[in-house]
């Protein structure tokens, strides 16, 4: 039986992952492989990749999944219910397109976007699901709802800094995790984050403004990535804490999104939709 057949008569939502040989990329595979209620039916690496044409289990370094890798993300998204995507601005616009063409969901775990950018999403999610989330592990979209009421329950004389560690290969600042919470934040002050963000500091910066949202970004070694959200007063200091150790956390939220986005219209979702918190 053909690819396409397949598709079309089998039972569990069929899965096309981009940026295969990444460090998501290969997580994402590993436990969608494992997974029973999604199959793998693409992984995309861009052309010229030596990975191109080997089955992507033994590029892998394991056994062999019956999936070869491709460049050909058109034919590999026609395939495809779902596309888990973890890759970098650039990349991610592109396969909204096709995505939107074929109405397949599209889980987005990518950040670092523009304004701009995230403009092209919305009107790809005006033809299939999108669900895009910074961080897609459950215990960071809890503790985005407990910054939001921290943030409401306490005054302007508290400031608000978000500090991030990630590991030494990540290219973006902040990391979209600390924007959500920076957001989150600033929603439970009534404010828009654009109006309270203080970027990174650096010379004479003067007093700290009040009410205002600070950014730190720390960059080493291997770390998953940890967050803070220290408010700070005179005498006084709460800090709202995530660690995650095990990209696995992300892998699976996503895929829980991509089996969550099935019976979805078009539109732009995040995790809280998919874990019902909002
Ligand atoms: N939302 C969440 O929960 C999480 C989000 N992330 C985000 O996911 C993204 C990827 O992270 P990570 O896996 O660590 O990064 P990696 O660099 O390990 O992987 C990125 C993959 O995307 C591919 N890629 C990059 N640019 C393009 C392009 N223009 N066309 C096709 N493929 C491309 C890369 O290929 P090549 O090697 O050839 O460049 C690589 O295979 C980042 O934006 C990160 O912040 C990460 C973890 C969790
Ligand atoms: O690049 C990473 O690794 C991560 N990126 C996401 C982010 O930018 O917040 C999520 C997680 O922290 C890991």
């Amino acid at each position: 039986m053909s690819d396409v057949e397949q598709t079309a008569t089998g039972d569990l939502p069929g899965i096309v992952v981009t940026g295969a040989s990444g460090r998501m990329g290969q997580m994402l595979i590993r436990l969608i492989l494992e997974s029973d209620q999604a199959r793998l039916v693409g992984a995309l690496e861009r052309t010229g990749h030596d990975w191109i044409g080997r089955d992507i289990g033994e590029a892998m370094g394991g056994q062999p999944a019956g999936v070869q890798v491709t460049d050909d993300a058109v034919s590999a998204i026609a395939r495809a219910q779902a596309v888990i995507d973890f890759t970098a601005p650039a990349a991610t616009l592109g396969f909204a397109e096709l995505t939107a063409q074929a109405r397949a969901v599209h889980v987005i775990g990518t950040t670092g976007f523009e304004d701009a950018d995230l403009a092209q999403l919305a009107a790809a999610g005006r033809h299939a699901p999108i669900i895009r989330a910074g961080n897609m592990s459950l215990g960071v979209n809890l503790l985005v709802g407990l910054t939001r009421k921290v943030a409401a329950a306490l005054g302007e004389d508290w400031d608000i800094e978000v500090v991030e560690a990630h590991h030494r290969h990540k290219v973006d600042a902040p990391s979209g995790t600390a924007l959500m919470l920076g957001e989150a934040a600033a929603e439970g002050r009534g404010a828009a984050l654009a109006d309270l963000r203080t970027p990174a500091r650096e010379g004479i910066t003067g007093a700290r403004e009040a009410g205002t949202i600070g950014f730190s970004a720390i960059r080493g070694g291997d770390v998953v990535g940890e967050h803070d959200v220290i408010f700070a007063t005179e005498g006084e200091r709460v800090v709202l804490r995530h660690l995650a150790t095990d990209r696995a956390i992300f892998a699976r939220g996503a895929i829980r999104a991509a089996l969550w986005g099935q019976d979805k219209g078009p539109g732009e979702y995040d995790m809280a939709d998919v874990l019902g918190l909002n």
